[in-house]
């Protein structure tokens, strides 16, 4: 060996040992999944599953939004699902279930991907399907999307090391989430192959976010309790992870409801909580509310009229849409923000309604003016919370919005524009 390399592998074996310093003290934060996010709502793109109408005025509340799940995810549904979230505030990541679920769309929607390895399920869960999915990448996601970008010559030319380079640079841009499935009886069990014997004990879990964490560099490790809530022992565990690991995030799931649940498991040590069925309820109740309005005010009230059914029959606390902004410990007052919404909703439906119905011309004048009768400061943060998503054309993004409202409201299987994600779509009105 050359005096000059030699000199310059002990340098760089300093800077190494520098940078792991730096990082055991915590003095570098290389993590590319912000420390500050303490709170995620995960959506799952399964066609029983709906995005609240208001959902730009929620997903304002909360930090980022995930978008992936065991059952029932198609690339289809999975693609419907980030255009829609195109207009949420946050940023929207990928956790794909499947490779087939990436796709060129998603890709470019997606702020990042967020690979799933489990680290006391089947190898499989860990290595099996990722390595199909990279497979999957290299061999025909990247190299179709090569064939349409470049001339047939220069693809035959360079296409190869191209796809070799293009499969590296995804996987270095994406972040893994180290999974410890605690639930036995969930879809992400089944999925990772995650039985009774294999849920860990706090010191166990401690060893394996260690792995994850100085081994696999995994960004993030997630104590997952899908469906149900963890108590006290996921805080026992949260408590052993935290305090094992340097760079990861560590990150809880499952059966956050209220914000009792959010603070003790982000008290037991977790940076962020995911907050799943609980929002997903939210679009249910709206269905149900819209429902139970239509029945009672026909389909073109006035703004008035709604104010004042709603105060009549809805008492703000009681509903899904509190307990979801309850598990956001940054919402001050969540009543008052889920009256705020359910109203956004009940705007939007019927300003939107008229038009699906065949009983007039579509008119976001028409959905502003409910918007500000029932509740104008409301109105203003979800018309704001409009424009800072992405929307289509230079245009009114309330325009673009109603429009898609009525595609969610369109019965006609055969309509291509038909939206199958928004809670009003499964509305169902005589016209
Ligand atoms: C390389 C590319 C493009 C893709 C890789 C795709 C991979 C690695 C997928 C991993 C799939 C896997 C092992 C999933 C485990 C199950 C799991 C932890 C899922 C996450 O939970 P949710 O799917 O949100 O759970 P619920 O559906 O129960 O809410
Ligand atoms: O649906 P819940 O129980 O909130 O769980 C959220 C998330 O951890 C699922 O991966």
């Amino acid at each position: 060996m050359s005096l000059g390399s030699s000199l310059g592998r002990t340098l760089g074996q300093c800077v190494a040992a520098v940078g792991i310093g730096a990082e055991t003290l915590g003095s570098l934060d290389a993590n590319p999944v912000p420390a500050d996010w303490r709170h995620v709502t995960k959506v799952d793109p399964e066609t029983a599953k709906l995005l609240p109408v208001a959902y730009p005025l929620y997903l304002g509340h909360t930090d980022a939004v995930s978008v992936g799940g065991s059952s029932d995810v198609t690339a289809a549904n999975t693609e419907e699902t980030f255009r829609l979230l195109a207009r949420a505030p946050v940023p929207a990541f990928h956790e794909p279930s499947e490779a087939r679920h990436v796709t060129e769309e998603t890709r470019e929607l997606a702020a990042f991907l967020a690979l799933p390895e489990v680290l006391n399920g089947e190898t499989e869960a860990l290595v099996g399907t990722l390595g199909e999915g990279l497979a999957y990448l290299h061999d025909e996601m990247v190299p179709a999307l090569l064939r349409e970008k470049l001339p047939g010559p220069l693809y035959r030319l360079v296409g190869d090391s191209l796809a070799d380079v293009a499969t590296s640079w995804l996987l270095e841009a994406a972040v893994f989430e180290a999974y410890v499935v605690q639930n036995p009886d969930s879809a992400a069990a089944r999925r990772s192959g995650v039985g009774e014997s294999d849920v860990l004990s706090p010191a166990v879990a401690r060893e394996r976010a260690m792995v994850a964490d100085r081994h696999l560099d995994s960004e993030v490790v997630y104590v997952e309790y899908s469906g149900t809530y963890g108590g006290d022992e996921a805080a026992d565990v949260l408590r052993a992870v935290a305090d094992s690991v340097n760079g990861a995030r560590v990150w809880y799931g499952g059966g956050i409801d209220d914000r009792e649940r959010a603070v003790a498991m982000l008290d037991a040590g977790a940076d962020t909580v995911v907050v799943g069925d609980c929002f997903h309820d939210v679009a249910d109740e709206e269905v149900e509310t819209c429902a139970r309005a239509v029945e009672a005010l026909g389909v073109a009230p006035s703004g008035e009229e709604i104010r004042s059914w709603f105060d009549a029959e809805i008492d703000p606390a009681r509903t899904a849409a509190a307990r979801y902004l309850r598990t956001t410990p940054a919402v001050d007052d969540p009543e008052a923000a889920a009256e705020g919404s359910l109203l956004v909703a009940l705007a939007l439906c019927f300003g939107v309604l008229p038009a699906a119905v065949g009983e007039s011309e579509p008119s976001a004048e028409r959905t502003r003016s409910l918007l500000s009768a029932v509740d104008a400061d409301t109105a203003d943060r979800f018309e704001a919370a409009l424009s800072a998503g992405e929307h289509g054309a230079d245009g009114d993004p309330l325009d673009d919005y109603c429009a898609r409202v009525a595609a969610a409201l369109s019965d006609a299987d055969a309509d291509p524009r038909r939206l199958r994600h928004l809670s009003l779509s499964t509305l169902s009105v005589s016209r």
